[in-house]
């Protein structure tokens, strides 16, 4: 099977074999540089899916692949952010944002010796997600999407080539969202880095990805894939267009249809 990240008839029970399983006969593969968005049912192996694709979880049967290598450790070409931002309180939002250089190879042989510039690329990313300025402060002088773009620039800041979100924007106001989606659009436009976003706001996957992959019920497998061909850069006032709801409508239909 070919593709930069590929499942390839997946089952996984976290219990182990001859338990409830979360997910059976889980194939999909995405391209590299591709945004992909991934919703489905509560409870469907969403979550499973970016696991088992990172290397924190491994399959029962079938094989996951990464940049054409068997994923049988952790990933470390992956950055991932989460719902919750869990920035360290103790440590301002720089040192925040330099953390997993201090954890992955081989940043962290380099980083005491290179630390100027390591902080520059940290300072630069934060620019890019409009917190200039805000290296200094600490996580809880934050407000709640300010903590997400600092915990974007951590995901980001060891370069990786692929970068999974997983609900990032599920906490946050609608309006904080919707700027949270252009920032995103924008990494991915000027990284070209590949990203897999799960999410339950189909407006958001619809907004952000180039592929939707419908996930059933659980056990959870691909139930749909949606080419999304909307031409990029996208605005925001694409939301409001008939063809863009057309399409949310349609997931929709399609995720009802999955809960039954
Ligand atoms: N650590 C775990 N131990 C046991 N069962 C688990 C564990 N993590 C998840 N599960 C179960 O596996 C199934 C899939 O979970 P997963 O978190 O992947 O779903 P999801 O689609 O991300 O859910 P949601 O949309 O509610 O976030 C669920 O039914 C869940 O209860």
């Amino acid at each position: 099977m070919r593709g930069f990240v590929t499942l390839e008839g997946v089952r996984h029970a976290y219990g182990g074999a001859g338990t409830q399983l979360a997910v059976d006969n889980l194939t999909l593969a995405i391209e590299k540089g591709e945004f992909a968005a991934v919703v489905g049912p509560s409870g469907c192996g969403k979550s499973t899916l970016m696991k088992l694709a990172t290397g924190l979880q491994f399959p029962q049967n079938g094989v996951v692949t990464v940049a054409g290598e068997v994923v049988e450790k952790p990933v470390k070409i992956a950055g991932m952010a989460f719902q919750a931002p869990t920035l360290l309180p103790w440590r301002t939002t720089l040192d925040n944002v330099l953390l997993p250089l201090e954890i992955v190879e081989p940043h962290r042989k380099r980083i005491r010796r290179d630390r100027a510039a390591y902080r520059e690329r940290a300072e630069a990313l934060l620019a890019q997600v409009g917190l200039d300025g805000a290296g200094d402060k600490f996580p809880w002088e934050l407000s709640g999407g300010m903590q997400m773009r600092a915990s974007l620039c951590r995901a980001l800041v060891h370069e990786p080539q692929l970068l999974m979100l997983d609900e990032p924007f599920g906490a946050l106001d609608a309006f904080t969202r919707e700027e949270l989606w252009c920032v995103i659009r924008d990494i991915h436009a000027a990284s070209g880095v590949t990203i897999i976003l799960v999410t339950h706001d189909l407006r958001e996957a619809v907004f952000l990805a180039d592929r939707i992959f419908v996930m059933s019920a659980r056990p959870g497998h691909i139930l749909v894939e949606k080419q999304i061909d909307f031409p990029r850069p996208r605005d925001l006032e694409l939301t409001y267009a008939a063809p863009f709801q057309d399409m949310v409508h349609e997931l929709r239909g399609h995720i009802v249809e999955a809960r039954k």
